[in-house]
């Protein structure tokens, strides 16, 4: 790509230089130039751009650092929803892993969705390992809308943007995680105390419900000892990283209204369309109530309930369209709803059945509850940020010894497969070093700067050892 620039580039400069000489030869014609010999010079010259403009090309290719480049071949796999490929980046991950001497094992719980998992061995197997996990989906991209192909990994020489579907969500972690390993592995000779293992999970973009929840509830992952997990984080739009201890839990909602039919002029109360809006209207209030309390600034739009319709079907179809002159006896919406871990789950039950979907207004409604709300122990699906988890003071102090400053510990507003592993009792953070960046992830043209893929590698390698070295004094 680069190449193709430079030459294009340096083409623009011939023509330009070439009317530069043409003018200059209009001007001493009269003089009786050698004409010749200013063709000599204007062909020196391109000659001369072509080949420092290439030489410049090859030399930025030579200096490109082979992680970035590793980064844009991860990139280039379409692992988009609906249908990822999954066969082509395993492959690939699985080469790396040779190549930096981890052991790996493909998983496969549902036919044709992956799970991979590397694991560099650490001195002392009978502490409780350390997992890095992230996901090797992505959600859809829409092409006419981006600057470039989201999967063609587009490299600018100017900004260092790449530009791809999954380059902050979350390709750069696995690849962060493996280079940082093999730093520490092959140029630094460091050698774990506790076993590190690196996982790759399909299906997280759509509940993870084929991939972590079936790995989590296996034999093969019991027997893997977990004691703490890094999953993925957000980008930072300042200096500071963030960190996460804890998702919202998501529900799907749908709610029904039935009512009788009847003419499109008629007035009548406790239609299946009035039932419905009134109940919208209800929600919407609701919605509001929160959505205040954040603009307001009192809370983080991951500290309330969020509830957001996502789609509405009623009427009754026509080869145009639809019935305009019937108003129908069925309607039915959907809603999206987030709550955090301290939200009590019954209330928000107890206000959908009394509020959002009455019996007396003729609705019914279906809760799909999209993961666990608590752990096996009952309590919220939060990781302890104090002195309560020795794991979260490894981590902080891994972050400062690699410079770096951290963010307040934060609730993620969506949703990951970091749920499936609280649900357990594991300590477990989200986190994704990408400071001074703008948040993209699902967004379009979703981007990462090379500087700050590259500074995320030093970050993890002071990550992976300093958890991979803790042992707590009891041991
Ligand atoms: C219903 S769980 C879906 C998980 C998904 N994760 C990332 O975006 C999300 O919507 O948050
Ligand atoms: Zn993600
Ligand atoms: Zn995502």
């Amino acid at each position: 790509m680069f190449s193709l620039e430079a030459l294009f580039y340096s083409n623009k400069l011939y023509l330009d230089n070439n009317k530069l000489f043409q003018s200059t030869l209009v001007v001493n014609s009269s003089m009786a130039t050698d004409h010749r010999l200013l063709q000599i010079i204007t062909n020196t010259i391109f000659f001369f751009f072509i080949f420092s403009s290439s030489a410049r090309a090859h030399e930025q290719q030579q200096e490109e650092p082979e992680a970035i480049t590793r980064f844009k071949q991860y990139l280039r796999f379409n692992t988009a929803h609906p249908n990822p490929n999954y066969t082509a980046p395993v492959s690939f991950l699985l080469h790396q892993a040779q190549s930096i001497g981890l052991q790996s094992k493909t998983l496969e719980f549902v036919p044709g969705k992956p799970v991979l998992l590397l694991t560099w061995a650490g001195s002392n197997p009978a502490l409780p390992s350390v997992l890095f996990n992230s996901h090797l989906d992505s959600v859809p991209a829409e092409p006419e809308k981006w600057f470039h192909p989201p999967f063609s990994a587009f490299h600018s020489s100017e900004t260092g943007q790449i530009f791809a579907r999954g380059a902050q969500d979350d390709k750069c972690i696995a690849i962060q995680y493996l280079e940082a390993i093999r730093n520490l592995k092959l140029v630094k000779k460091f050698q774990p105390v506790r076993t590190v293992h690196v996982l790759c999970v399909p299906d997280e973009e759509i509940g993870g419900f084929d991939g972590m929840a079936k790995f989590v509830a296996s034999d093969e992952f019991r027997e893997l000892n977990v004691g703490f997990v890094m999953d993925e984080g957000q980008a930072s739009t300042n200096d500071e990283f963030r960190v996460f201890y804890a998702d919202r839990s998501p529900w799907h909602l749908i709610i029904r209204a039935k009512g009788a039919p009847g003419h499109g002029a008629k007035m009548f109360d406790n239609g299946a369309m009035e039932n419905l809006m009134k109940s919208v209207e209800i929600i919407t209030k609701f919605r509001e109530t929160q959505f205040d309390v954040v603009k307001a600034g009192q809370a983080a739009n991951s500290q309330v309930i969020s509830v957001n319709p996502v789609y509405l079907k009623a009427g009754i179809p026509s080869p145009t369209g639809f019935v305009m002159n019937m108003q129908p006896s069925e309607a039915e919406a959907g809603f999206d709803i987030r709550m955090p871990p301290t939200v009590d789950p019954d209330l928000v039950r107890r206000r959908i059945a009394e509020e959002w979907a009455p019996e007396m207004r003729n609705m019914t409604y279906e809760i799909t509850e999209k993961g666990p709300l608590r752990d096996y122990k009952g309590h919220p699906l939060m990781t302890a940020t104090d002195d309560s988890n020795p794991w979260w003071s490894v981590f902080k102090q891994a972050i400062s010894a690699a410079g770096g400053k951290l963010a307040k510990p934060e609730i993620l507003s969506s949703t990951t497969d970091a749920r499936f592993m609280r649900q357990l009792g594991i300590p477990t953070f989200g986190f994704s070093p990408m400071s001074n960046t703008p948040i993209l992830l699902h967004d379009h043209n979703e981007f990462l700067k090379d500087s700050v893929f590259l500074r995320g590698i030093e970050v993890y390698d002071s990550v992976i050892s300093s958890l991979s070295s803790f042992v707590e004094p009891s041991h």
